[in-house]
């Protein structure tokens, strides 16, 4: 091959990936990162515009040693391009311009040689040459548009933008800085350049020849911006969330995984150890959790209190609570700790509190209950934290066998000890109304919207073999928590609405479900499972069969003294604005995603009218336990927080119902009732009390509620009025602040927010 007429000119060649071609580029030193086995020998020469300082040391030999180089940028992130070393010698370093094929054949070699030479000049020159220029040269008036086409494909590029995270130049940021190095670009443009960048046109190679010319003139333009952007990341940094708990890693903790699946006596085995602590805490993902084994350990002697966001029952000389486990303390040190299912740190909206329960909780021996989609990520954790883990695996006490026969499509053919698991309220109703007026079963209900109260009372109506109620009609909310004596669970479908669509019931959840038939202590000697329609057969067996989804991240949140320190960054915005900014901004470790915050953004941004909130006021109203799709809870968190913003004290203002319901929609009145009253207790819970004084008035009205919940289920037998028609009569009535019903509600995402709010 010829040589090449600059001599002191590196280039290497790199292999397109996208075109077989081979093309001509050039690298800067400062762009190139190998994975050179000699790394400091590559140091010692200069790729690119500048002399090879050392000529002999510089042997294009050493090329010859590496067949593949891969480039990355100045930020270790690769190019898509990857350099093929070929074998002789002479290509690397003397090039032949003439020969090479180049994507833009139809350039001269005088000017291909040009736009060789500019390519690969050092950015930082070509800026300050830019800078100190007085004025721009003429460019040709095509030229200009395709410039402007560049410029303008430049401030929309994610690539780019992307990279300018790397120097502080925010996403917000970005398209003005943009903007202003265009303007720098073309008050000062010189015609070599214009030309170089008109032959690539508007690609991501004009913008990767522009970008490093772009940071310099940031780093100069902007030093203020780059100063307080990284100032805001640095406040939202989320990474290594065990440092955050100096006190548990000065202890040695003992972990305990119980890991198996339902119905193996996981929880039941940790709560042993529990029982025999001198003190203790058990975690738990409900209200309704908390609150059977505050029962069952009292009732076993061990004093124990109660502790959820609504209630606060203190048992004298107990050293043992059951919490929820938002409520946990960190500050507390036990001797042991119940975390019950564990599987939860990966839920998108609640896993944080899992996650700060793991990570921080004070205690001797920690056992972790759950099933085994978490393990490695809790192996990974233990590693980081210095505990040590101790694995314990269950498995299922009765088998659990799939009816082949299905119910064929007809509800008659439910019997005595089955659960119907739908995925919406309306669907519930109906086949309760379809199993009772077609069969002599009376049918118990359970769905998430319903008091942890009514759901225990209708779970025991439902166990005891005494009375008429022999078939649980549930949705998902029956999946975690309750002790029933199920036969066999029918899936009446297995897909559901995702607040976005119809999707089928992910496989982890049907297996949750299902495995609550034929729990150890029923009377049944196996468990049945099997669906409504023959169609949905196969689907079950799939999901039944399928090993459990490994899990790679589990969720965080920021406390609110992180949320505080960072809102300290950017003055005069809104809550909403806040939580935005943050979730942009905020850094994470790889085994951590920040939990979703739609719910919270919605409250912030109805409660951004009421004037005279702090900010920790606002952080602690947007958790309270509401129903955001609900019109009515959602008018009444708005009035709390305007009377609290007053420093009047909070009233309920709430009547209490007269009677049980009568039809669908008075059902469905006294569900919104309750969540008012369990919010009013939560806020009294959580700021001070003589804010919210009538606690013990909520307390009662939301026993009453709840009993006359339990009535009128035992009661119902109307159908479920459809969306549409319930709408309209809230229109008439309230002004269109009718509960919209929609699908979801009944689903565990639903649930689950009721029960955050447990917290
Ligand atoms: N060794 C035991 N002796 C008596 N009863 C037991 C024993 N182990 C478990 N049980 C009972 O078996 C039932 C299921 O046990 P447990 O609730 O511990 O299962 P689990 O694996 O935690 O299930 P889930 O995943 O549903 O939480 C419970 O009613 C529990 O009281
Ligand atoms: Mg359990």
């Amino acid at each position: 091959m010829a040589r090449g007429p600059a001599r002191n000119l590196l280039y290497l060649y790199l292999n397109n990936n996208n075109s077989s071609k081979f093309r001509f580029f050039s690298v800067s030193s400062r762009f190139l990162h190998t994975h050179f086995t000699e790394p400091k020998k590559i140091q010692d020469f200069h790729i690119c515009g500048h002399p090879l300082p050392t000529p002999p040391r510089f042997s294009p030999l050493w090329f010859n040693q590496w067949k593949r180089f891969d480039l990355f940028n100045f930020y270790g992130h690769p190019f898509s391009t990857v350099v093929e070393n070929e074998d002789n010698e002479s290509e690397l370093c003397n090039l032949d311009v003439e020969e090479n094929e180049c994507e833009n054949g139809t350039l001269g070699s005088e000017k291909r040689l040009n736009f060789v030479q500019i390519a690969s000049r050092d950015p930082v020159e070509i800026y300050k040459e830019l800078r100190d220029a007085s004025k721009g040269e003429k460019q040709a008036r095509a030229d200009w548009d395709v410039l402007i086409e560049i410029f303008r494909c430049f401030a929309k590029s994610g690539w780019a933008s992307n990279q300018a995270l790397a120097v502080y130049i925010g996403a917000a940021f970005f398209p003005t800085a943009a903007h202003k190095f265009r303007n720098f670009f073309f008050k000062k443009c010189k015609v070599d350049i214009a030309k170089y960048l008109v032959s690539l046109g508007p690609c991501i190679e004009a913008e990767k020849f522009l970008f490093p010319i772009f940071v310099e003139f940031c780093l100069e333009e902007f030093p203020d911006e780059i100063k307080n952007f990284r100032k805001m990341v640095e406040s939202a940094d989320l990474t290594k969330p065990h440092t955050w708990f100096p006190f548990a890693r000065a202890m040695k903790r003992k972990i305990i995984y119980h890991c198996g699946p339902t119905n193996s006596g996981k929880t039941y085995n940790a709560l042993q150890r529990f029982m025999e602590a001198k003190k203790g805490i058990y975690c738990s993902p409900l209200r309704l959790l908390a609150m059977e084994v505050f029962d069952k350990v009292n009732g076993l002697g061990v004093y124990c209190s109660l502790l959820t966001g609504q209630e606060k029952k203190h048992v004298p000389f107990s050293n043992h609570v059951a919490c929820t486990v938002e409520m946990v303390s960190t500050d507390e040190m036990y001797d042991v700790a119940v975390i019950d299912e564990i599987q939860m740190m990966a839920d998108s909206h609640r896993g944080y509190a899992w996650t700060r329960a793991l990570l921080g909780l004070k205690a001797d021996e920690i056992h972790v209950c759950g099933d085994p989609s978490v393990l490695d990520i809790v192996r990974k954790i233990c590693s980081e934290t210095g505990d040590e883990l101790v694995e314990q695996h269950y498995e299922r006490f009765k088998p659990l066998v799939v009816e082949a026969k299905t119910l064929l499509g007809d509800l008659k053919n439910v019997r005595s000890g089955d659960c119907v698991v739908a995925f919406s309220r309306r669907e519930i109703f109906e086949v309760k109304l379809a199993i009772e007026k077609h069969t002599n079963h009376r049918c118990c209900v359970i769905y998430g919207a319903l008091p942890p109260e009514t759901r225990r009372q209708q779970a025991t109506l439902f166990n005891d073999p005494n009375n008429e109620f022999d078939v649980l009609v549930a949705s998902d909310a029956v999946g975690m928590g309750l002790n029933l004596n199920i036969r066999r669970i029918i899936f009446n479908t297995l897909s559901k609405y995702n607040g976005d669509k119809i999707v089928p019931v992910p496989s982890s959840q049907v297996k949750q479900i299902a495995g609550r038939a034929g729990r150890r202590g029923s009377r049944y000697p196996e468990g049945l499972t099997t669906t409504l329609q023959l169609e949905d057969l196969d689907y079950l067996i799939e999901c039944l069969k399928k090993p459990f989804d490994e899990v790679h991240k589990v969720g965080l949140f920021p406390f609110y003294e992180q949320v505080e320190l960072f809102a300290g960054q950017i003055p005069n915005s809104t809550f909403s604005e806040l939580l935005d900014r943050f979730g942009e901004n905020c850094r994470l470790d790889g085994s951590y995603f920040l939990c979703q915050y739609n719910h919270i953004k919605k409250i912030a941004n109805m409660l951004e009218k009421v004037q005279g909130l702090s900010l920790e006021d606002r952080f602690n109203f947007c958790f309270a336990p509401v129903n955001i799709r609900d019109p009515k809870a959602m008018y009444h968190l708005l009035k709390f927080a305007s009377s609290y913003a007053q420093e009047l004290p909070v009233n309920i203002a709430m009547g209490m119902p007269k009677c049980s319901a009568r039809n669908d929609s008075e059902l469905l009145d006294l569900e919104t009732r309750h969540q008012v009253l369990s919010m009013y207790m939560w806020l009294s819970n959580h700021f001070e009390n003589d804010k919210f004084p009538y606690f013990k008035k909520a307390e009662a009205m939301a026993t009453g509620i709840a009993e006359l919940l339990g009535e009128s289920l035992a009661n119902a037998r109307w159908k479920p009025e459809s969306r549409n028609s319930g709408k309209q009569k809230g229109q008439e009535k309230d002004g269109g602040n009718e509960r919209p019903r929609r699908r979801q509600e009944t689903s565990l995402s639903h649930q689950q927010q009721l029960e955050k709010v447990a917290a």
